[in-house]
């Protein structure tokens, strides 16, 4: 199976070399022309992955029409650009691997939707869940889930996107898949606000447990499976991302816990925090159907700038409730 990746972020470079190990031949694309250079030429993408021995198996470019062909397509860019990159793709009836994480601004849609959509002859899948760029880059023990309505392509993908320290799970909830990682973006904003402003580890867990319930009560509503959100793609992928400063989400609130605003926080930025996008379209969707979402709303006050206090004095003082509500 050949494999390409669409987008040369610090993902879209260390799923490239877990598909290039042992050897195979892998294609690249990238947008930035001084990553194509540092990729082919060093074995190295130095903006977004430094530190990291390449496969010479992986081949960069910069022209989207090297896409054509190959038999899956590993789609890497952020949410909010995956339409005009796909848009401007040969994809025809290439399957598509979805690996970005968020929610489209504007249409609503997950990005498996935006492909769809774009894409309307691509089979889709979806790779989800704990998985830190460089930890994967360094063959550090990772799982993953890979969620796929058509059984046959799922179990050639996860035969292909693996090696010994890389393992697949598979699944055919594709939509459960995508909103544990569109939802968890979200909620380690919340995390990171916790330590940055030392409301201290009790709030943390908490948060982590009461910000699970509202990723649930959107997954069952949006027609994901309960055993999908429980999983790597949703609680798992949560767990790690609100308890880490790798997390460019957690970095984002520990500045927003400070006292820094979002605006100046995401200034000029190289790297992506997909929660700042996806929090205001996710309220959105939330209050569209009906589902309370206490903590996506309290992240999109504090990156409007409500002060952190405040945020808190109004989440302790909602009216109590039954934990299973
Ligand atoms: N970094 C990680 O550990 C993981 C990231 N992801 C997801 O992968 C997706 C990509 O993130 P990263 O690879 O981390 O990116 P990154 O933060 O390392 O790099 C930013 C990426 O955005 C691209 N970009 C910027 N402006 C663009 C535009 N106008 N059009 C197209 N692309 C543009 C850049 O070329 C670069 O590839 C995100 O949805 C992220 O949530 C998922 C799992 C792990
Ligand atoms: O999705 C990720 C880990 O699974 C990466 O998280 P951040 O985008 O917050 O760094």
């Amino acid at each position: 199976m050949r494999i390409a990746v669409i987008g040369g972020g610090a993902w879209g470079t260390a799923l490239a070399q877990v598909a290039a190990r042992g050897g195979q031949p892998v294609t690249l694309w990238a947008r930035e022309p001084e990553v194509v250079e540092g990729v082919n030429v060093n074995h190295e993408n130095r903006a977004f992955l430094a530190g990291v021995a390449l496969s010479p198996t992986i081949r960069a470019t910069g022209d989207l029409a090297d896409l054509a062909g190959h038999d899956a397509l590993l789609v890497v860019a952020p949410a909010q650009h995956v339409r005009a990159v796909l848009g401007a793709a040969p994809v025809g009836s290439t399957p598509l691997v979805l690996c970005a994480k968020g929610i489209e601004t504007g249409s609503r849609l997950l990005v498996g939707e935006v492909a769809q959509q774009v894409a309307p002859a691509a089979p889709i899948a979806v790779l989800s869940g704990p998985t830190f760029a460089h930890e994967v880059a360094a063959g550090k023990p990772t799982a993953v889930t890979l969620a796929c309505e058509d059984e046959d392509l799922r179990n050639r993908l996860a035969e292909r996107i693996v090696d010994p320290a890389f393992r697949v799970y598979g699944s055919a909830d594709v939509i459960g898949a995508e909103i544990g990682g569109a939802v968890k973006n979200v909620l380690a904003i919340a995390c990171g606000v916790v330590e940055g402003a030392g409301l201290g580890l009790n709030a943390r867990a908490a948060l982590i447990a009461r910000g699970f319930a509202e990723m649930t009560r959107f997954g069952l509503a949006r027609g994901g499976q309960a055993e999908t959100l429980t999983g790597l793609s949703g609680l798992g992928d949560l767990v790690l991302t609100c308890s880490s400063t790798n997390s460019r989400n957690f970095s984002l609130g520990v500045g927003l816990g400070q006292g820094r605003s979002a605006a100046a926080l995401l200034a000029d930025r190289k790297t992506v925090a997909e929660g700042a996008h996806t929090a205001p379209v996710l309220r959105e969707a939330a209050r569209a159907a009906s589902v309370d979402m206490p903590v996506v709303e309290a992240v999109n006050a504090l990156l409007e700038g409500v002060p952190v206090r405040q945020i808190v004095e109004a989440l302790l003082s909602r009216p109590l409730r039954e934990e299973a509500q």
